[in-house]
């Protein structure tokens, strides 16, 4: 945890419970303040090494980066780093114990931007990074650099649907987080792609910011917060969705780089040691110079005046001070932990309070209550004790001026020092002895315009007054001569206690000299601070002023770009003051162009913001569309293969068809030549008989005869050809009703079979009612020519039998059946088949329940066992054959059981 980075971040829906898990409450701490303490009590467990913890707290509103520890941090900026990415300006604050860290929390959040809407009554408008920095080193021979981390604890602004009303600045507020937060979705789905895409860190203040954590360069937590609420149901899917693309980004933390040189441990430990050395120096020159015969001639310049000595030893008390002061404040600054203590580190005599361990949180606390002073006078290891946690409130007040309001810090500071067991010293007789005269000094001075006040009344009644002014004028005496009496008592014990002020008196003089150094070098502190304060607001004024001065400029250069000529007829025409008046009209029309140009600003950036969302949306919707698209082309594909496929399948039937009708054309070829050979035959026949008849007629010419027997030729072939076409138009015709005869046997086959599946039906009714009349025991023959009892039967039953039965089968349906009955008789093949049919169906429909067939099963309803019961569709409920007759249908799959009661009857 010490070497390595972490982010622990919060993302969920408004009011999902992000703030509650990262702050959480009294009762129920959340994970910052868990961190926190974790961290405090891991230093304390880690003897030989020294740590140096700071904290900043930021918001992102509205895309603005705010310092929540300062208020005047307002739109601070990110910038980069070797370290990574960093906020530029922020304050951060050291820190000494949880407490301490969380009362920075505390402060900060009363700061951060808060609003209602209509799911939650506090919720964030703001994205808050608190930062806890971690700088840690080695000692002495150990040293291995500095090594730093740093915690990032995020809580996040939630989410929010349109379903959120909003209107205004919150809905402003609701766009921004929106937007932050698709980013950081963006962020996290391409990290989670794995690829070396780009990855768009910089869209968003947040990503940003995070760039170095999720980036791989150390560890990270998100925790998804959900809410039960129905309404919110597509928010929670959207929230586990960005979890689950979370997980999947790989992460190798690393650790963090050694900064020797710019940390700020390795800075103050190299103040300390120069102090230090200088303090030694400082000690030594005092040693040296405090020697007997110093003393001697002190107390001769003692003599001579005091004062003069007191401010030298002062002076160098002062430094002294100033510079062990220093040195606590360091010191303090750098926690170790209080399992070892580190010898040779620092002077056994500062060891324990010089640094400040983590153990101490009890006294921050006890200060916070106000209790510290009550505990360190229990402790009573007395002045030093009292001083050094004096040292320790002051080190805390410098750390944080917050501090300062918790703390009874004034009782504290200006609490007097204790006096040794034995009384007052001389110097603070001498002391007393010196108020009392100046005390007797204004009251004289008081009697005396009294007295001449007196005297001036006593013009106009001087008797009355006479008495007074007798009194006045003996008490002034009176009082003359007891300041003279303590003038000479000072004189005297100055003398005394020259002579007989000892090294302890002076020690004693100069620890309390110390202490009032150091009470000053405290106030010197905080008005350093004051100062720094209004060095920062002066600092504004003057870019404030800068900025007026550039304004003033500009305005002056435009003025001079008015030509000359205009500008001496001005000077001409006008007065001073009229161009004073002209100026200032320009000025304020400038400032108004100014202000309107901000206006049509802030509006353009308005507008920018929102073209932004929309292009994200349409761009979202673009890639919705090219996936959409993506997936039409595969369709597209998969068509063409089977159209390609059918054309191919098509070109090949084609081909065979054109095969086929080669074929046929050849069978009809061969006929043709064996038709044709007939007639050539009887054309032969023909032919001979003309040739003959020809070769009698040689004597006409040859020519004509063969042009005569070319037309013959010619006519047959027609001839047959015409034939041939009627002879194929017979033939289709025949096909044609060949077709049509097909079609209506296919129809007569469909009614027929239809037919079957309602006599199907009509002879399961039969069965029915058949077993129903064995049932009731007055079973009549079945007879085909009874069939008219059988129906009063039927109506006779139907008037008895209750509903489930009638309505099983109905009245008209039996007689329907019998009239049937009537018509087809048991030898009819029709109903031969049928039965045969039937029977194969009950074969199907009931079968032995149970392994191998003959175990038997128990009846549902009479509990009885039977070898043989229906099993209907929902495999539940099963019944024996005269159960099965009393219900109508399964209770579980609603299957009419009726229409399966046949069975028992065969
Ligand atoms: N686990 C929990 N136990 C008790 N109360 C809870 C819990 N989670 C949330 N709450 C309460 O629900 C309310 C809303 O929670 P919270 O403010 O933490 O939500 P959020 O996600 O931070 O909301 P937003 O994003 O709007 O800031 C608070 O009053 C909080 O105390």
């Amino acid at each position: 945890m010490i070497n390595i980075a972490g982010t622990v971040f919060a993302y969920g829906v408004t009011s999902s419970g992000k703030t509650h898990t990262m702050h959480g409450d009294q009762n129920c701490p959340g994970i910052i303040p868990l961190a926190i303490k974790d961290v405090f009590s891991i230093i304390q467990d880690t003897p030989g090494r020294e740590f140096l913890l700071r904290v900043s707290y930021l918001e992102i509103y509205n895309e603005v980066i705010n310092d929540l520890l300062d208020p005047t941090g307002q739109n601070l900026r990110v910038r980069e780093d070797a370290q990574g990415t960093y906020v530029e300006g922020i304050k951060e604050e050291v820190v000494l114990s949880p407490g301490h860290a969380l009362s920075f929390i505390a402060a900060g959040e009363e700061h951060r931007h808060v609003g209602s809407n209509n799911f939650n009554l506090f919720s964030s408008r703001s994205h808050t990074i608190f930062t806890l920095m971690i700088e840690s080193s080695a000692h002495g021979e150990d040293y291995d650099g500095v090594v730093f981390s740093q915690l990032n604890l995020i809580d996040l602004a939630g989410s929010e649907s349109s379903k959120t009303e909003t209107t205004g600045l919150r809905r402003k507020e609701g766009s921004y987080i929106n937007k932050s937060l698709l980013t950081l979705g963006t962020v996290i789905g391409k990290l989670s792609e794995g690829k070396a895409s780009h990855v768009p860190y910089r869209d968003s203040k947040l990503t940003r910011l995070l760039q170095s954590s999720l980036s791989g360069h150390g560890h990270v937590s998100l925790i998804c917060t959900v809410t039960p609420a129905s309404s919110n149901m597509e928010e929670t899917h959207n929230t586990l969705k960005f979890a689950s693309r979370a997980k999947r980004v790989e992460i190798y933390a690393s650790r963090n780089k050694i900064i020797d040189e710019k940390s700020l441990i390795k800075k103050y430990q190299r103040e300390i040691s120069v102090l230090k050395h200088e303090l030694d120096q400082l000690k030594k020159g005092m040693q040296l110079g405090v020697n007997h015969e110093e003393i001697m001639s002190l107390k001769q310049k003692l003599e001579e005046g005091q004062v003069k000595m007191q401010s030298r030893l002062e002076e160098e008390e002062e430094a002294k001070v100033a510079l062990m002061s220093r040195i606590q404040k360091l010191t303090k600054l750098i926690l170790v932990s209080s399992k070892n203590a580190i010898p040779g580190y620092v002077t056994e005599a500062t060891s324990h309070h010089q640094s400040h361990s983590v153990g101490e949180d009890d006294n921050y606390d006890a200060l916070r209550d106000g209790s510290l002073l009550i505990e360190s006078e229990s402790q009573k290891d007395v002045s030093t004790v009292s001083s050094d946690l004096s040292h320790d409130v002051r080190h805390m007040r410098s750390s944080s001026r917050r501090n300062e309001e918790l703390s009874p810090t004034s009782s504290i500071i200006t609490e007097p020092i204790r006096l040794p067991a034995g009384g007052m010293t001389m110097s603070d007789e001498m002391d007393l002895l010196v108020e009392q005269v100046k005390m007797l000094a204004g009251d004289i001075a008081f009697s005396t315009s009294t007295l001449k006040r007196l005297m001036e009344q006593s013009v106009n009644d001087p008797e009355s007054s006479k008495i007074q002014i007798e009194n006045l004028e003996q008490e002034i005496q009176a009082k003359r001569k007891q300041m003279s009496i303590l003038e000479q008592r000072i004189i005297e014990s100055g003398e005394s206690s020259v002579a007989n002020s000892s090294l302890i008196e002076m020690q004693q003089t100069i620890s309390r000299l110390m202490t009032q150094c150091d009470e000053k070098a405290f106030e010197l502190e905080i008005k350093s601070a004051d100062n720094r304060v209004l060095q920062e607001q002066l600092d504004n004024k003057c870019s404030e002023n800068r900025e007026l001065q550039e304004k003033v400029k500009l305005l002056e250069q435009q003025l001079a770009a008015v030509p000359i000529g205009t500008s001496l007829m001005l000077a001409d025409q006008c007065t001073f003051g009229e161009h004073i008046d002209e100026l200032k009209r320009k000025i304020q029309f400038q400032e108004i162009e100014n202000e309107k140009l901000k206006l049509e600003q802030v509006q353009l950036s308005e507008e920018n913001s929102g073209l932004h969302v929309q292009n994200q949306k349409l761009s979202e919707e673009a890639s919705y569309a090219k996936e959409l698209a993506s997936a039409a082309a595969v369709e597209l594909k998969n068509l063409a293969g089977e159209v390609t496929k059918l054309s191919l399948q098509n070109a090949k039937l084609e081909k065979e068809l054109i095969a086929a009708r080669d074929q046929a054309n050849t069978r009809n070829s061969v006929v043709q030549t064996v038709n044709g050979v007939g007639r050539k035959y009887n054309d032969a026949r023909s032919g001979r008989k003309g040739r003959i008849s020809g070769r009698a007629n040689e004597n006409f010419g040859v020519g004509m005869d063969e042009f005569e027997s070319w037309n013959l030729d010619a006519n047959d072939l027609r001839m047959e050809l015409q034939a041939r076409r009627q002879r194929e138009a017979a033939l289709e015709a025949a096909l044609s009703e060949k077709e049509f005869l097909e079609d209506e046997y296919r129809k007569k086959v469909e009614e027929a079979k239809k037919r079957e599946a309602s006599l199907e039906n009509d002879l399961a009714n039969m069965w029915v009612l058949v077993a129903k009349l064995k049932k009731e025991g007055n079973a009549t023959p079945e007879s085909n020519n009874d069939t008219k009892k059988c129906d009063e039967d039927v109506q006779v039953d139907d008037l008895k039998t209750n509903d489930i039965e009638s309505s099983i089968v109905p009245k008209e349906q039996v007689l329907d059946i019998s009239i049937q009955e009537n018509e087809i008789t048991n030898e009819d093949p029709l109903v031969v088949r049928l039965k045969a049919r039937m029977q194969e169906m009950r074969e199907k429909e009931f079968r032995h329940l149970g392994n191998g067939d003959t175990n038997s099963h128990v009846c549902k309803v009479c509990f009885e066992s039977s070898t043989a019961a229906i099993l209907l569709p929902c495999r539940h409920f099963c019944l024996c054959k005269s159960c099965s007759l009393a219900c109508s249908e399964c209770p579980i799959c609603r299957t009419n059981i009726a229409d399966r009661l046949f069975a028992f009857t065969s």
